[in-house]
């Protein structure tokens, strides 16, 4: 995806990572990334170490938590996490998770594969580029408890934040077409969205590249109706969650668009969907995302071919017409891994 390059370069022999595999969907879409590691194992000879650790609903029923002392103490110890999405409890796991590793910004591509029929007629390629520990996921709320009928929440902005996710929207805009547009509602929040445009504007002046805003309600429509007019968008922490569930279901499902969640040293990767209970333990999930997930992991680690090898294989098998329900196909999710995991052993994606 060619962002990666510019974030971090490391090298290592073996990819040791917690492996998070959530709920509802989220066992599923993890045992077909698994294969596709796999198979990128043997045609590259990466190994791969996933340190197993709990988190979501089930974790909180046989835990007593959410997020147990144990997985938490393993994902900053290790530093990089593979997760799979998890349900009710999202708001116990994710963010604090976020604010943990110190994942500040969360990189959300969602582009139309071949042979995908995008959901506005015309195809998308944005990426996302969404501050990750401020605005609204503080998650500090007063409630009136003795009326009831009142309650409060703290939106933070921040010079030093919105500094540096703009920095790496810049890094990421100059692999692309430069152009960054800033998301926000300064119209009305002055103070928090006014500093979040103002600052990241100043930011991406001095990094060179074109900047254009937009307000976010505009935004979104303008999405549907000119995603072309759209390439990295850089967005507040709760803005930039509705555009990406809206940006990937416009390219084609919300099966399709992963996130890398960075920070300086630490690495989250997950699918932008969530535990979709409503398909959960029919095996027809789609796993795209959260193997492009694991391929943002690979190219954050340095391993550009294997990343590129994932998502080739992906692209291929889509445009042969394998594909899961979402997408129009009837394959399950374990069959649209095999053909993805075929494709890379293959040695031809
Ligand atoms: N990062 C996370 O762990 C994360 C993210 C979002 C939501 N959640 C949690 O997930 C649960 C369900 O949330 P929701 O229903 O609002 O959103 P959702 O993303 O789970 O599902 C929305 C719709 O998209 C479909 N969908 C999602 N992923 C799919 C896939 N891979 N293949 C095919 N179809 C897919 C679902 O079937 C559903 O119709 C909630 O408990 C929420 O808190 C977790
Ligand atoms: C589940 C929730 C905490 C999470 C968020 O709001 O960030 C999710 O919607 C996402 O986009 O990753």
């Amino acid at each position: 995806m060619g962002w990666a390059a510019a974030i971090r370069e490391i090298s290592v022999t073996v990819v040791r990572f917690c492996l998070i595999e959530g709920d509802g969907i989220g066992p599923e879409v993890s045992r077909a990334t698994l294969r596709v590691l796999e198979a990128v194992s043997k045609r590259f000879g990466i190994g791969f170490e996933p340190v197993l650790c709990e988190a979501g609903d089930e974790a909180a029923k046989r835990r007593g938590s959410p997020l147990p002392e144990e997985t938490l103490r393993k994902a900053k110890e290790i530093g990089i996490v593979l997760k799979g999405p998890v349900g009710e409890t999202a708001g116990e796991v994710v963010t604090v998770l976020r604010r943990e590793l110190g994942t500040y910004a969360a990189i959300r591509p969602a582009k139309t594969l071949p042979g995908v029929s995008p959901r506005c007629g015309k195809p998308l390629d944005v990426v996302i580029v969404r501050e990750l520990l401020e605005g609204v996921y503080v998650q500090t709320e007063y409630v009136d408890v003795v009326s009831n009928s009142f309650a409060v929440a703290l939106r933070v902005a921040s010079a030093r934040e919105t500094e540096r996710v703009a920095r790496l929207a810049a890094r990421i805009a100059r692999g692309r077409r430069g152009i960054v547009s800033i998301i926000h509602k300064a119209n009305v929040l002055h103070g928090t969205c006014g500093l979040f445009r103002d600052v990241a504007k100043r930011v991406l002046e001095e990094e060179g590249v074109v900047v254009e805003e937009y307000y976010v309600d505009a935004a979104a429509a303008l999405l549907v109706r000119t995603p072309e007019r759209f390439d990295v968008m850089l967005t507040p922490n709760l803005f930039g969650d509705i555009l990406s569930d809206l940006a990937a279901e416009l390219a084609g499902s919300l099966g399709l668009s992963p996130s890398a969640n960075v920070g300086d040293k630490t690495g989250i990767f997950e699918p932008v969907h969530g535990a979709a209970f409503d398909i959960a333990g029919m095996g027809i999930a789609n796993p795209t995302a959260m193997m492009l997930a694991a391929a943002m992991m690979l190219d954050w680690l340095g391993y550009r071919d294997a990343a590129r090898a994932i998502e080739k294989a992906i692209e291929d098998a889509l445009a042969s017409g394998a594909r899961t329900p979402d997408l129009g196909g009837n394959l399950k999710t374990m069959e649209f891994a095999e053909e993805v995991a075929k494709r890379i052993e293959a040695g031809n994606a």
